[in-house]
């Protein structure tokens, strides 16, 4: 253990983070009525290159008009190797209302990448008197990417989330799917007879997870495509919260409702994590490090899990 503690990250939710093109203002009041959240507008790969000015005229109109509730709201604006992503940035920052909170990066290559958009952004929030910092967040979804997530994560104090784009993700990897997230046909082991199949999102994720922890910063599980398999949905956040992260995107609103439910701890999760916190006071108090919760080891470390799904239960409680 290193004798720095590691940074929790920010302190709000983001179990769903529903997304919409910009180009179709007619869906962003259904965005803000959504129990998502995160609202994502798009500027990028949902909307398309002669739609781009348009778009970011619908935007920057709507994060005035609209009304967001309490959601955080972001914009993702285009790749750094496009050249609508500069004027993105302008635009939101010159004339968007305050109401705006974060700006989404894709497909980061390395932390030089979210450099560049931090110097532009404080550039523009000066010469603007913004009075709200814009806080980031970064999608990985290239080789370059995950080569260098751990720069990503420590890039900016701006940063408050990572997710993993598994379309792009998979055509940079150049993977053999147009699958986008969930079970890959054929990434199976197979034995005696029977197909096993495996994570071949796994080790991104985990190491996205990692990067994330040690540097304060929310990790978020991206896309999944087929919008009509709400079961291979919630397998695949169920085994993206069991990694760690702590939401999912939403391409449609169908998958909001299952985001939040997969990333907010049941009552008798919560109703555990409080005993084990309480069966550990009872053993601190009596000199003991570790003690016995329902036949199974309960020790410090137990303290530290069980304040993980009372943090997020105490967040959703408000
Ligand atoms: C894959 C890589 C990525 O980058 S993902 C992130 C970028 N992609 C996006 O933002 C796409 C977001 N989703 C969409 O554009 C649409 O949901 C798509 C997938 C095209 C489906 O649209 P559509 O055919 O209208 O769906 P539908 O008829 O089933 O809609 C039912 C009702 O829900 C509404 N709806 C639709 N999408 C959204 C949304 N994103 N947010 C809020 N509401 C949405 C529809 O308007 C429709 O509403 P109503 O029942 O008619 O009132
Ligand atoms: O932008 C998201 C992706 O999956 O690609
Ligand atoms: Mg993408």
């Amino acid at each position: 253990m290193s004798f720095r503690t590691q940074p929790l990250p920010p302190a709000r939710l983001n179990r769903c983070q529903l997304f919409g093109p910009g180009s179709r203002d007619s869906l962003f009041p259904k965005m803000a009525k959504s129990d998502a959240d995160v609202i994502n507008l798009d500027l990028e790969d949902s909307v398309a290159p002669d739609d781009k000015d348009q778009a970011r005229r619908n935007i920057v109109q709507a994060i005035g008009d609209v009304d967001w509730g309490d959601k955080t709201l972001s914009v993702r604006i285009n790749g750094l190797d496009t050249p609508y992503w500069y004027r993105d940035v302008v635009d939101l920052l010159e004339q968007a209302s305050d109401r705006l909170d974060q700006i989404m990066i894709p497909k980061a290559g390395n932390a030089s990448d979210i450099y560049a958009v931090d110097a532009l952004v404080t550039a523009v929030e000066k010469a603007k008197g913004r009075k709200k910092p814009i806080r980031f967040e970064v999608i990985i979804e290239s080789a370059a990417g995950i080569c260098h997530v751990e720069d990503i994560a420590a890039a900016s104090p701006r940063l408050d989330a990572i997710s993993l784009g598994a379309a792009d993700f998979a055509a940079s990897m150049g993977m053999a799917t147009t699958g986008i997230g969930g079970t890959q046909e054929n990434y199976y082991m197979h034995h005696a007879g029977q197909k096993y199949w495996s994570d071949p999102w796994h080790w991104a994720q985990a190491k996205i997870v990692a990067a994330c922890r040690t540097h304060g910063v929310l990790p978020v599980d991206g896309p999944f495509g087929d919008f009509s398999d709400s079961e291979g949905f919630r397998a695949q956040a169920l085994r993206s919260a069991t990694l760690g992260m702590v939401g999912k995107w939403a391409i449609h609103p169908s998958q909001v409702a299952l985001a939040n439910e997969v990333f907010s701890p049941s009552q008798a999760a919560v109703t555990e994590a409080r005993e084990i916190l309480a069966a550990m006071e009872e053993a601190t108090k009596s000199g003991a490090g570790a003690t016995v919760y329902k036949g199974r080891l309960v020790d410090i470390a137990s303290i530290k899990q069980a304040e993980v799904i009372v943090r997020q239960a105490e967040l959703i409680a408000g």
